[in-house]
């Protein structure tokens, strides 16, 4: 029940502007609330300003440029040798964007009536908000409080980034030029993309990789596609091994690796996760629970142990996605506001990873899939065959899909494909609505398109009635 069942026209404060906090906003003032959004940094938020945003823009330049690199083979004359990449321009570009992007959120939160304060906030209490700004402390009073304080990058002792030739994640848009030997360490989400990027944008890439294999959380044989071009494409996959240390060198980086060797690099990205942005913000006073790992614990509708604080984002832990983070916004507000709650469902959630080629995931996993728990029958079709494939060059990537064994519904799928992000989403509708395989083999799709491979692989999965 909501804990303000009675109240008029609640008021709610909420800390962070980035997709767990904005959405939330822009759904609870549309429903009569007064909200108060307080961001130190700007609106949209890490997502927006230096994480998602940012890297996926820098994806986009790589990929294009591989495209003009491969027309050769598809019979367009041109002199691959003279193609440059102005990384300056490229980072340019993508802050840019960026920015306008979190001026718009900014603008949309302003005329649905939302009070932004750009501030540090800390909680005072289960009803107050301290922020402080240049002008000083100021403090917020609210019926309920939402937070959505995002996550920042780890960092080793060791290998503290200095901006300059060591970086995190976010200080890696102010190259002055291609790197031309870029060393990731991290061989995750983050770390694969920007191992990709760089090497699609021409830069020598080294990716150090703890693991056996590339994305060790993801779909092994996705990971080993994968691994498979990074190969070819002359990424240097050191794997196995950790990063004890980086240090500056008079003109790179030298990067210490736990097998006692040293990589030699002119640039260095770190990319080994991040940690919860929750320490020193009065939760622990407040009362507010964290889990182990020192994120905000939450349930099913983003209530943490406090009654009237709720949870929204990386803060909590619950996969770290803008899309599962805006989800839990939204639920958090439906919540407060008595309106129809839809409790988040953790197996429907859709994900891609935006290499080259991309991943794209829904539902039960592959590791979920092989155990004990899942009766499911599976299939893993090559795109090789799919004629849209051939036609574009595209010589690696599968569909596979799970379907409860005896039932046929699907349950989840992989997609590696180009532009699996687009193309996971009838595999999400399958899995959300709970369909049969049947419904997506009897379902139209465009001759040729690499759906048709989405088609197909239901259709071999078929249960003779
Ligand atoms: C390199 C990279 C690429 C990614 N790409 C994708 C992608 O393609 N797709 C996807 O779905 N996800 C992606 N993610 C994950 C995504 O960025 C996060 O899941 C998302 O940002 C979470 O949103 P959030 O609102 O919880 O936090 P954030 O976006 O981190 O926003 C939190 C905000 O809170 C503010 N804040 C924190 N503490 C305070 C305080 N005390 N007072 C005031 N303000 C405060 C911060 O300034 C920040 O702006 C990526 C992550 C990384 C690192
Ligand atoms: N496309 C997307 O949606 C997208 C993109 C990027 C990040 N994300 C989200 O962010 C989350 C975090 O991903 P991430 O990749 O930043 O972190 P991660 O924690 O998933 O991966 C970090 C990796 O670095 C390795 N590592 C740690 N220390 C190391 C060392 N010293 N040497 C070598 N390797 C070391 C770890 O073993 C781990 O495999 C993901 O769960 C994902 O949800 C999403």
């Amino acid at each position: 029940m909501s804990p303000l069942e009675n109240v008029q026209r609640p008021s709610l404060t909420i800390v962070g502007g980035g997709p767990g906090g904005y959405e939330a906003a822009l759904v609870a003032a549309k429903l009569g609330a007064t909200v108060t959004v307080v961001e130190r940094a700007g609106l949209g938020g890490a997502a927006v300003l230096t994480d998602v945003v940012p890297s996926k823009t820098l994806i986009a330049t790589a990929d294009s440029r591989r495209r003009v690199m491969k027309a050769p083979a598809l019979g367009v004359k041109l002199d691959t040798e003279a193609i440059q990449t102005d990384i300056q321009a490229i980072d340019r570009r993508l802050l840019q964007l960026a920015s306008d992007q979190s001026r718009d959120i900014r603008t949309a939160l302003e005329r649905r009536g939302v009070k932004i304060i750009i501030g540090e906030a800390k909680l005072t209490s289960d009803k107050t908000v301290a922020v402080t700004t240049p002008e000083g402390t100021e403090t917020v009073t609210s019926d309920a409080i939402l937070l959505a304080t995002g996550a920042s990058p780890r960092e080793l002792p060791t290998a503290m980034p200095d901006g300059q030739r060591i970086f995190n994640w976010k200080q890696v848009y102010n190259l002055t030029e291609l790197p031309e030997h870029m060393i990731v360490v991290g061989s995750g989400v983050t770390g694969a993309e920007f191992a990709s990027a760089y090497n699609l944008l021409g830069a020598k890439v080294s990716l150090v990789s703890s693991r056996d294999q590339v994305l060790p959380n993801e779909d092994p044989d996705a990971a080993r596609v994968l691994e498979d071009v990074f190969t070819r494409n002359g990424v240097n996959v050191v794997s196995r091994t950790r990063a004890n240390a980086v240090t500056r060198t008079e003109n790179g980086v030298q990067v210490e690796l736990s097998t006692g060797e040293i990589l030699e690099g002119s640039h260095c990205l770190l990319a080994v996760g991040g940690v919860p942005n929750t320490q020193n913000i009065g939760l622990e006073e407040v009362g507010v629970q964290l889990t182990e790992s020192g994120h905000i614990a939450t349930d099913s509708v983003s209530r943490t142990s406090v009654p009237g604080i709720y949870a929204a984002g990386d803060c909590t832990g619950v996969f770290a996605l803008a899309s599962v983070a805006a989800m839990q916004g939204r639920v958090a507000v439906a919540h407060l506001m008595g309106d129809a709650v839809q409790p988040i469902k953790h197996h429907l959630v859709a994900s891609n990873i935006f290499t080259s080629p991309e991943i794209a995931t829904v539902g039960l996993t592959d590791a979920q899939a092989r155990s004990d728990q899942y009766q499911v029958d599976e299939i893993k079709m090559d795109l090789t065959t799919n004629p849209r494939a051939k036609m574009a060059d595209v010589s690696e990537g599968f569909v596979k899909i799970f379907a409860r064994k005896g039932s046929g519904t699907v349950v989840g799928g992989v997609i590696v494909a180009p532009r699996a992000s687009e193309l996971i989403y009838a595999l999400a509708l399958a899995v959300t609505h709970k369909l049969h395989v049947d419904d997506l083999a009897n379902t139209f799709t465009v001759y040729p398109s690499l759906s048709g491979s989405v088609a197909e692989a239901a259709r071999r999965l078929h249960v003779r009635g």
